[in-house]
């Protein structure tokens, strides 16, 4: 088989790994002609997962006409917010009949769309039923270091699913399948939003118990918008939720909840942005999840005080305080 990822970042060099390892001929799309050169001379994409030896099934391509040729598989890797970019190039040039996976965890700036809803709008109908989503609790140098690490594959025709699943399986990379493609999609954006109001509550010092309580809370806010979308709130439960929720919120790995534990600390989104280098996808979807949940009718009060803190300037104390002062109400309703 032979497999086009496009993106090299932390988790497209990842995935280059699983699949190299796996003896897959991967052309990894380097956006970055002296990255995608390094890259080649030294086995090792040093800027993003350094200290992981990339097989030699890898070839890294700066190219993306030599990336794409007799793929029989596409992997979309890049950060959300420039897929649409990036896919607009790539589209004549994707073979017909192959899968095309999206493991971008965001929602659309300004279209609040899902990757597979953004990868839908630039490429023509005969592709669409080939889309699916690869989601779950991944950090990726854990998934190129061979740590167990279990995932979903979401897509509405279950066949493809079930091709992606079998391509991207291997000893210590565990596929399930789903058919609930909005759901997945959702577990994986929203989860990001959360973890930083995670790192925001550890950056704040507040201890065990507002962590449990954010992480439940946020999964009980994360199901409301997903739902409304048309997902089933089962999914939410499952491993692109509850098991990206928890690694996101809890694992010292995640940048997003990185870029909460500085902001509690009381220090600049721009500063923090740009110490990090890499990208923090909750930093943007907190606008697009708001504007969602907003748009459905949906009450985010968390989701709301992380926009505010990132994007309006509020003071991370003030707005724990008016999450703990907040009506009275019962946990659930049923
Ligand atoms: N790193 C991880 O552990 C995981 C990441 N993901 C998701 O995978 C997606 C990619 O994230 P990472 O690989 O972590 O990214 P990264 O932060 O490691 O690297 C950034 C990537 O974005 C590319 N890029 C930046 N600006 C670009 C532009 N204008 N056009 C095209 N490409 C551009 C860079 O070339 C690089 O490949 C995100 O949606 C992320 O949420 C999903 C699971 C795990
Ligand atoms: O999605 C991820 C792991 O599943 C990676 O999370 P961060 O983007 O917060 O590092």
């Amino acid at each position: 088989m032979r497999a086009a990822i496009i993106g090299a970042g932390g988790f497209g060099t990842s995935l280059a790994v699983v699949l190299g390892g796996k003896g897959i001929d991967v052309r990894l799309w380097v956006r970055e002609p002296e990255l995608c050169r390094a890259i080649g001379e030294l086995r090792e994409n040093r800027r993003y997962l350094p200290g992981i030896e990339i097989p030699s099934s890898v070839t890294p391509v700066d190219d993306l006409r030599r990336a794409l040729e007799g793929a029989e598989m596409v992997v979309a890797a890049t950060p959300s917010q420039v897929a649409r970019s990036v896919f607009q190039e790539a589209a004549p040039l994707i073979p017909t009949g192959v899968p095309i996976v999206t493991v971008s965890k965001g929602i659309e700036e300004g279209t609040r769309l899902l990757p597979t809803e953004v990868l839908e709008s630039v490429l023509p109908p005969p592709f669409h039923p080939y889309l699916a989503v690869l989601s779950g609790p991944s950090f990726a140098r854990e998934v190129a270091a061979g740590s167990p690490t279990l995932v979903t594959v979401a897509a509405h025709w279950q066949r493809n699913a079930v091709v992606v699943q079998e391509a991207f399986t291997a000893p210590t990379f565990r596929c399930y399948t789903s058919t609930d493609v909005v759901g997945v999609q959702l577990g994986g954006a929203l989860k990001n939003v959360i973890a930083i109001g995670s790192g925001i509550v550890d950056g704040l010092g507040f201890g065990n118990n507002a962590r449990a309580a954010l992480i439940t809370r946020g999964l009980a806010e994360m199901a409301r918008v997903a739902v409304a979308r048309g997902a089933n709130p089962i999914t939410l439960s499952g491993l692109s939720g509850l098991g990206d929720l928890v690694l996101t919120c809890t694992g010292e790995l995640s940048r997003n909840r990185r870029v909460g534990v500085e902001l509690g600390r009381g220090r600049s989104l721009q500063e923090i942005l740009g110490e990090l280098g890499q990208v923090a996808e909750g930093v943007n979807t907190v606008r697009s999840a708001r504007e969602l949940a907003h748009g459905l009718g949906v009450e985010v009060p968390i989701t709301d005080q992380v926009y505010a803190i990132i994007h309006e300037g509020k003071d991370p104390k003030r707005a724990a305080a008016e999450l703990m002062a907040r009506a009275l109400k019962p946990e659930f309703r049923y």
